[in-house]
């Protein structure tokens, strides 16, 4: 096994453990991957984010073919979908964080419009996750979600799954999960917003966030 292999194994895991100690993976939920030269390393199906082991990832070869450890996560198709439409990105989580599937779950009349789930509250929001739009909903595991993502993930790192959770990928596993903490806090504070009257940064504040901080 390649050195580069064994830091990714082990950067999985540490990735598991700290999103597991801020209590955003409850129980088995949520899965993570990495590209690796020869294919992708991805947690196993049914797997706590926050005890996993490096020997145990599974490892999926350029093919998708599962050749090493557990057997991978239900979700292995949807984020060889979002690899493929990404090609730049090197890493995806996928979580099941209280309130990003609270705004998930919302019919979606009360999301911020047809583009994205959530409006732009602050910079940082702009900066690591931009807009978030909403996949159809579909089952865990259906190859029918694995398709209908690839027209959103194509030009947005970050995507919601209808009634299920955040979908985020990064050209690291460091990336990926400063945005998809970025995505929950600001689902947090969105709905901690309710009910007042809140100040969006205008279209002319966002691009300049943009403009400066570019992806
Ligand atoms: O919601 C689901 O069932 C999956 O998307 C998930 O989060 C955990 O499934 P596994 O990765 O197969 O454990
Ligand atoms: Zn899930």
């Amino acid at each position: 096994m390649s050195t580069k292999e064994t830091k990714t194994r082990e950067a999985i895991c540490a990735l598991g453990a700290k999103l597991a100690a801020r209590g955003l993976c409850p129980g088995t939920s949520g899965n993570i991957s990495a590209r690796i030269d020869d294919g992708w390393l991805m947690t196993p199906t049914n797997s706590s984010l926050g005890e996993l082991l490096p020997g145990q990832l599974s490892k999926l070869d350029l093919s998708g073919k599962h050749v090493g450890g557990d057997p991978p996560t239900k979700e292995a198709l949807l984020h060889r979908s979002v690899y493929d439409v990404r090609p730049k990105d090197g890493a995806i989580v996928h979580l099941h964080c209280t309130h990003a599937v609270a705004i998930s779950c919302l019919d979606p009349s009360c999301h911020h419009n047809k583009e994205t789930t959530l409006p732009p509250i602050t910079p940082y929001f702009v900066m690591r996750v931009g807009k978030l739009p909403l996949v159809p909903y579909f089952k865990p595991g259906d190859p029918k979600l694995a398709d209908a993502i690839r027209d959103y993930a194509k030009g947005h790192r970050a995507v919601l799954l209808a009634n299920h959770g955040p979908v985020v990928a990064g050209t690291s596993l460091s990336a990926a999960s400063a945005s998809i903490e970025e995505l929950e806090e600001t689902a947090k504070l969105h709905l901690l917003l309710q009910g007042f009257k809140v100040r969006l940064l205008s279209e002319a504040q966002v691009h300049e966030v943009e403009e400066a901080f570019p992806s």
